[in-house]
């Protein structure tokens, strides 16, 4: 049995984490983790940093064998603005593993408040970040931001095995 630190109290995130590992030899517990970057990051490497950070501050915090840290943002790719999402996950002996998942690219009406300096969340509004995210309102509904999310963990779960 080894002990998780899941970095997030986000429900997305936390039930993306917890369905998938359900049947694995694993404790988990959340924590309130800081990304350590910008509430709305604008690049994958800030993105993937945001991820690490929570991965890194979660484990610490209580001990963890392992902590995971999963974070969404956006980056610019020939004029336009994608969805990005990151996943890391980190070992007490210093083992990092990283995954990204879906990228989508965001419709104009969305992107002119991002360059206002909102943050994405606040401009769908209705806590879209904690529910089915931005990726489950473009895809209609069919890939939901736990769904997303929980791709992601299998991947940065089954390097971390692939290494043990
Ligand atoms: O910080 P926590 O509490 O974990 O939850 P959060 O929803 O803020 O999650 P992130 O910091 O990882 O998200 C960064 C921003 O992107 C927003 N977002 C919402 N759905 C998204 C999606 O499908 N892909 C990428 N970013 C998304 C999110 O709400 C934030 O404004
Ligand atoms: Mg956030």
């Amino acid at each position: 049995m080894i002990t998780l630190a899941i970095g997030t109290k986000n429900p997305a995130k936390v039930f993306a984490v917890k369905e998938t590992l359900l049947k694995e030899p694993i404790k988990m517990e959340t924590v309130s983790a800081p990304s350590g970057v910008s509430d709305q990051p604008f690049s994958n490497n800030e993105t993937k940093l945001g991820a690490l950070n929570r991965a890194q501050y979660a484990r610490e915090k209580i001990d963890a064998d392992v902590g995971i840290g999963l974070e969404g943002g956006v980056y610019l790719h020939e004029g336009v603005y994608y969805l990005c999402n990151w996943g890391v996950m980190v070992t007490k002996d210093g083992q990092v593993y990283a995954a990204s998942g879906l990228s989508l690219p965001l419709p104009r009406e969305y992107t002119t408040g991002l360059e206002a300096g909102k943050e994405l969340s606040h401009i769908i509004g209705n806590d879209i970040g904690k529910k089915d995210g931005a990726v489950g309102l473009l895809t209609n509904g069919r890939i939901t931001r736990k769904r997303m999310f929980a791709h992601i963990v299998e991947s940065c779960y089954g390097m971390y095995q692939f290494n043990q």
